[in-house]
């Protein structure tokens, strides 16, 4: 390894997602090119690296750095360069002047130790000293933690991310409990983590990595929906991560549990182990089931068959016997499941429900899991609804800085009614917060289809609460006349019952295009999306047409169909301002969604006369305009709502031309184009399908080799999750706890 120091004088080239930087790096004898990973490089930084010389087939001599170090510059003209460099916010090139001309060589001493004294140089208050301060300290803190945790493997971007979630606490928490790491930052795994345990000396068989390598299993589980996993399970899993043996994971559980870091459930002869919070919700869940439904509800003295006569007559409709029944089980017994597939007159029933509760005074209170989804609610039913989130008032308690619900069982939400679509949607934590926010004797109605893909979240709750027969549930089978004329409603029960498909029925709405190769299947796409449906069912090519995916990966997964249909449908022009990122680029009119929920995030509209706060996993926006000099890139959603991301909190969005199938859950679109292909037979199963095909209104098209297409509708092969749930509320009822 060789050293150098220098002075960097340009920036050739900066990869804003994974930092790799090419520079020149400048000394008093010579001016020589180094490479690397070196996020926050800038101009006129004074730096060490240590590295090797290579020679670029293209671009000759240069220098490879393994390690990067800031120097403090001694120089006078070195301090200048670095403060006018724009690094240190607040200070710009006049500024930087007048501090150095002032404070000579001891300028970054003052900075850092004595910053009061800033106020001496003309222009600068209290208010600039803060900023200066604040951006010198945190350039400074980011830097240690690059210098520190590159040696371990971690990219200078997963220093950010780092340095964006402790702070200044950053090295403090990784000495303490690497492992925390890989919990908490998204792409940093167990080995890892694992890996800086090691360099720091933490054994292989210490029981603090035995204990974090139990519960980071059973973090990862939850990924797949279990809410707890059997003991048996957690040890084969435990030993396979960390190459230690079963007695001793054995006694680090006991441990856990003994610390109440883990929760041990005796079921026959079994033991169940879960993270706490997932326990608690499952009991919550049943018993707020059980306090809900016991409750004597306000009698609202009024001929139910007769109220049903006056919406009929106002709607001009007849309701069905299973519809009759769901809407007396909403008013009689208080609590209810209704449950049905596309066109099965869901919809209508909640609307009946809704106009007979409105016309005795009742306060009904409507909402959704997500952002699409209350917005769809909203609009079939004209009355607002919001997302769950929403309606428990997430946001921050006056003495805490973490992000909670404001609604629980102190503060209950105020509604005679409560109305939940899509909860096949909701996981089992959300479902805890929802219900124990519902005050007794509030009406609950959950609506939602048991055979949609369940949540992505831990539970399988919709599922469970139905099969466990405590709570009524009302089943609407019959498919409407109106609903039968379309094809997607038809074969998505054919789906679900396994049959064959109608395809490409004259003047319908659901085809098959057979290609058999990958690339064909792309062409055909891309031609479909952007002319020939636009031109033949006069849709917008990217506000109607959704292509959905099951796979993220391969020719046909989310990443690449993105970037194809990028190509076609968001050309580069002169006149679009875009941003490199090197996987991917982000182009001023780009289709993007976000992809968590963000319930702070700000937005306001253009002439900024209305803002507000939290974009949600799942909405879809486009790019508006992109501020290179500022590093953001603007999105808007919904027509109107304005949000700005920094360029390192792109990791929220993602392109949108092609979104993978569980995204697009509570969505609907006018057309959606799914390609048929191989993949590994989870990502083949009949429920992914529906889902996908009940996304659409208007228009079904599939491309594809149909052999796959029949292996999807046969794969019944249902996610087993692991749960307790359904299990649990029978058990409470035999024990006498439901009266009803
Ligand atoms: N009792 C009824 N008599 C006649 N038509 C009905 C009845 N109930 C619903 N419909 C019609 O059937 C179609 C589907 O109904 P609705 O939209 O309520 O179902 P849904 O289960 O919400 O469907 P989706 O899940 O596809 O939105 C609509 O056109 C609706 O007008």
């Amino acid at each position: 390894m060789e050293r150098l120091e220098g002075m960097i004088s340009d920036i050739v080239f900066k990869n804003e997602d994974n930092g790799y930087t090419i520079a020149h790096l400048a000394n008093s004898d010579n001016e020589v090119v180094i490479v690397g990973c070196m996020p926050t490089l800038s101009v006129g930084e004074s730096i060490e690296v240590e590295g090797k010389w290579t020679n670029h087939k293209t671009y000759g001599t240069q220098f490879e750095v393994n390690k990067f170090m800031p120097v403090t510059p001694t120089s006078l003209e070195g301090i200048y360069v670095y403060l006018s460099s724009g690094m240190i916010h607040g200070i710009g090139e006049k500024m930087a002047k007048k501090i150095v001309d002032k404070f000579g060589v001891s300028t970054l001493d003052i900075i850092q130790n004595n910053p009061h004294r800033l106020s001496e140089v003309d222009g600068i208050g209290q208010k600039k000293i803060d900023q200066i301060v604040k951006s010198y300290e945190e350039n400074r803190e980011l830097r240690n933690i690059i210098i520190e945790l590159s040696p371990y493997g971690i990219t200078p971007n997963y220093c950010m991310k780092i340095y964006k979630k402790y702070k200044n606490k950053a090295i403090e928490v990784i000495n303490k409990n690497p492992y925390k790491l890989a919990e908490d930052i998204r792409g940093v795994g167990f080995k890892i983590a694992d890996n800086i345990a090691s360099k720091i000396g933490i054994e292989k068989n210490s029981k603090d990595r035995v204990s974090q390598g139990i519960l980071y299993t059973l973090n990862q589980s939850l990924g797949n929906g279990h809410t707890y996993l059997p003991e048996n399970i957690l040890i084969q899993e435990a030993i396979k991560l960390l190459e230690v043996k079963g007695e001793l994971v054995k006694e680090c559980i006991l441990e856990l549990a003994y610390d109440q870091k883990i929760h041990i459930e005796k079921k026959d002869n079994q033991h169940l182990i879960y993270l706490i919070p997932y326990y608690l919700s499952e009991n919550g869940v049943c018993k707020q089931i059980i306090k809900l439904s016991q409750h004597e509800f306000k009698d609202l003295n009024i001929d139910i068959e007769e109220e049903i006569r006056v919406v009929e007559k106002e709607e001009g409709i007849k309701l069905a016997n299973n519809q009759m029944l769901a809407v007396k089980e909403a008013i009689e017994g208080g609590v209810v499941i209704i449950t049905g597939g596309p066109g099965t007159g869901k919809t209508t029933t909640i609307n009946t429900i809704i106009k007979i509760f409105e016309n005795n005074n009742q306060e009904v209170v409507l909402a959704a899991p997500t952002g699409r989804a209350a917005k769809r609610m909203s609009e079939t039913s004209s009355k607002e609804a919001k997302t769950i989130h929403r309606l428990l008032e997430m946001g921050y308690a006056t003495d805490s800085d973490e992000l909670q619900f404001m609604k629980n069982e102190e503060e209950p939400i105020k509604a005679d009614v409560i109305i939940i679509d899509e909860v096949s949607m909701v996981d089992i934590l959300l479902m805890y917060s929802l219900l124990r926010a519902i005050k007794p004797g509030t009406r609950v109605i959950l609506v939602g289809d048991s055979d949609q893909l369940p949540s992505v979240g831990a539970g399988n709750v919709l599922k469970d609460m139905i099969d466990s027969c405590v709570i009524k549930v009302v089943r609407l089978t019959e498919i409407f006349r109106q609903a039968q004329e379309s094809m997607i409603v038809v074969n998505a029960h054919k789906i679900n019952n396994g049959q064959p498909l109608h395809l490409n029925s004259k003047g319908k709405d659901f085809f098959f295009i057979r290609k058999n190769t990958n690339e064909e299947i792309i062409n055909e796409i891309i031609g479909l999306v952007s002319e020939r449906l636009p031109k033949f069912y006069n849709v917008d090519k990217l506000k109607d047409i959704q292509v959905l995916s099951s796979m993220r990966k391969g020719d046909l997964g989310v990443t690449n169909l993105n970037i194809e249909l990028q190509k076609h449908l968001n050309k580069p022009e002169k006149y679009k301002v875009e941003e490199n990122f090197q996987r991917r680029i982000f182009r001023v009119g780009d289709k993007v969604m976000q992809i968590k929920n963000n319930y702070t995030r700000k937005w306001e509209n253009e002439d900024k006369t209305d803002s507000g706060e939290g974009i949600y996993n799942g909405d879809i926006g486009y790019v508006y305009h992109i501020d290179k000099d500022k590093r953001i890139v603007y999105v808007i959603f919904d027509q109107v709502k304005i949000v700005s991301y920094t360029y390192d909190e792109l990791d929220e969005l993602d392109h949108s031309y092609c979104t993978t199938i569980h995204k697009s859950q509570g969505s609907e679109f006018p057309v959606v184009v799914i390609p048929i292909t191989w993949a590994p037979p989870m990502l083949l199963s009949r429920n992914l399908l529906y889902t996908a095909v009940t996304r659409a209104k208007k228009l079904v098209v599939l491309v594809g080799d149909v052999k796959y297409l029949e292996y999807m509708i046969k794969n019944n092969r249902i996610n087993n999750r692991h749960s307790n749930l359904s299990y649990k509320l029978n058990k409470f009822k035999e024990e006498g706890l439901l009266i009803k």
